[in-house]
């Protein structure tokens, strides 16, 4: 891919975008290759928030109890999941952990919004 500022990942060709498998950060000389990648798996985390945040659409369609949106028990064991999948990872388990619980409180209020929005 060629961009201004030089040539990115030459062994890409113009307007292709490298598999995850051939992304291989620690080759990368340049910011550009690093900021290339990073904005390649940003799109890629963006694609996969838009499916969880479908699931909370299921979630509230589901759910029969405006009071059933939040539940504490499940948000501790899908943080739970995050900590243990990013330890096994080599990730710091405290951030992710962190991370998780602001995307399970912006899931929540997301959910409850279509819950009111599909009843009103
Ligand atoms: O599992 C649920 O009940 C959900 O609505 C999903 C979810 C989540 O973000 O994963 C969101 C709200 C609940 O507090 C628990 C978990």
């Amino acid at each position: 891919m060629k961009r201004a500022g030089g040539a990115v990942n030459p062994s890409t060709a113009a307007g292709e975008r490298p598999s995850n498998a051939r992304m291989n950060p620690d080759s990368y000389s340049t910011m550009a290759q690093v900021r290339a990648g990073v904005d390649n798996l940003d799109r890629q985390i963006v694609a996969l928030l838009a499916q969880r945040f479908a699931h909370m659409r299921a979630a509230a369609r589901i759910k029969s109890d405006r009071g059933a949106v939040r539940d504490e028990a499940r948000k501790a064991e899908v943080i739970a999941n995050a900590r243990a999948e990013a330890e096994a990872a080599g990730l710091p388990g405290e951030m992710i952990a962190d991370l998780w619980d602001h995307l399970v409180e912006l899931s929540i209020a997301y959910e409850m919004d279509e819950f009111d929005r599909t009843r009103s």
